[in-house]
């Protein structure tokens, strides 16, 4: 029996992720909450012929605290791609001012309501958005690391699509072959190619224009698709299915299946929350707290991660990327804790 609720589940991405959990048969209960729309999609997907009872919370005004209790109580798994997506010209950070209170206020209720339930933060700016999640939990006394979860997988996503037409190989065999760490937004990204010897053999035959090119492409991978869709917002669909490919991870390791033995998925995590993580961070991150590593689940929670710079191949010019990135993530990282800091709850 496992409850996931989804916050923010009538928007662009909420849709195809809550149906793509639909499907998934370990799911017995859906909760999709939403300021708008919840219960339409709610009653959309509940015709579907699949175990999950799809139930659909809409606050009825701005005061109405229910709605969101009741999606909440007893649920082992929140998910949540609440909040304003970009348009042309934005940065991530410019997101800041609006979702940073949203995911304040959603991870507040968690606190009070499903405090021990695994928190997936889709939301941008996700290099801000976890650390907020962190503090707010921290501030309510319930705060878990192994159970925060700032979601990066479709920046692995497309490392895996962009490298395999580069390297003449199915974009799928690449799961588990290389790895992407960091933040999530441009120069915070780093994607790790040369992690299996199998893989920087053919990465080897690459020329550094085309490398160069590939790193680009990962780091402003949205910017692409901000581009395309010319104001109407950002990546939803390829979001819901890299969303959904962290979160039945998790719903895995809930099951009790092992994650498997190729490098796990990374996922932006509290470090000194997790064994070994603020050793991580001192000798290889300059004191960066947040950052997405390879994690290893078991019962819902982080039971280990990979350390990159140990147990992967990092090469010189993968340091180096690793060291920009460090300089936003911690300005990043600031900004949200600074924000908690201010806040009352
Ligand atoms: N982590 C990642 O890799 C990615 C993150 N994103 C981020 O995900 C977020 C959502 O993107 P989209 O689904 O495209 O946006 P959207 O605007 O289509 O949907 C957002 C939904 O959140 C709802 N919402 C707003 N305030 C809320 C609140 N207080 N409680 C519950 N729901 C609330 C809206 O009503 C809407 O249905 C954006 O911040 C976007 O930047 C997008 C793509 C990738
Ligand atoms: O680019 C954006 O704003 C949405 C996003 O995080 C992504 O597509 O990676």
């Amino acid at each position: 029996m496992v409850k996931v609720t989804v916050c923010g589940a009538a928007g662009g991405i909420g849709q195809p992720l809550s149906l793509l959990l639909k499907l998934n048969p370990q799911v017995s209960e859906l909760a999709l909450f939403d300021i708008v729309n919840a219960k339409g999609v709610a009653a959309d997907l509940s015709h579907i012929n699949t175990p999950a009872i799809v139930t659909g919370y809409q606050p009825a005004n701005k005061e109405d605290k229910t709605a969101i209790v009741e999606s909440l109580k007893g649920t082992d798994l929140v998910i949540i791609p609440a909040g304003v997506p970009r348009k042309p010209g934005m940065t991530r950070a410019d997101l800041f001012n609006i979702n940073a209170s949203i995911i304040r206020d959603l991870v507040a209720n968690i606190a009070r309501t499903a405090p021990n339930a695994a928190i997936l933060i889709i939301s941008n700016p996700v290099n801000s958005t976890v650390p907020i999640a962190a503090e707010v939990l921290k501030k309510l006394g319930v705060f878990n690391p192994k159970k925060l979860f700032g979601v990066t997988t479709l920046d692995s996503v497309r490392a895996e699509t962009f490298l395999a037409g580069l390297i003449n190989v199915s974009p799928t065999s690449l799961q588990g072959k290389i790895s992407v760490i960091g933040g999530h937004s441009g120069d915070t990204i780093v994607p790790l190619i040369n992690a299996t010897p199998e893989i920087a053999r053919k990465v080897a035959t690459l020329s550094t224009d085309q490398y160069n090119k590939f790193i680009n492409r990962v780091q402003y991978g949205g910017d692409e698709v901000v581009k395309a869709k010319n104001g109407v917002g950002s990546a939803t669909l390829s979001m819901a299915y890299a969303g959904y490919r962290f979160a039945e991870n998790v719903l895995n390791s809930l099951a009790g299946k092992e994650t498997s033995g190729s490098i796990p998925d990374s996922s932006y995590v509290y470090l000194p929350g997790l064994p070994g993580g603020k050793e991580l961070s001192t000798k290889y991150l300059n004191g960066v707290d947040f950052f997405s590593v390879p994690v290893v689940l078991e019962g819902g929670q982080i039971k280990s991660f990979v350390n990159p710079f140990e147990l992967l191949k990092v090469t010189n010019d993968e340091t180096k990327l690793v060291k920009v990135a460090l300089d936003g993530l911690s300005k990043s990282i600031d900004q949200g804790v600074a924000f908690v800091t201010a806040s009352k709850l």
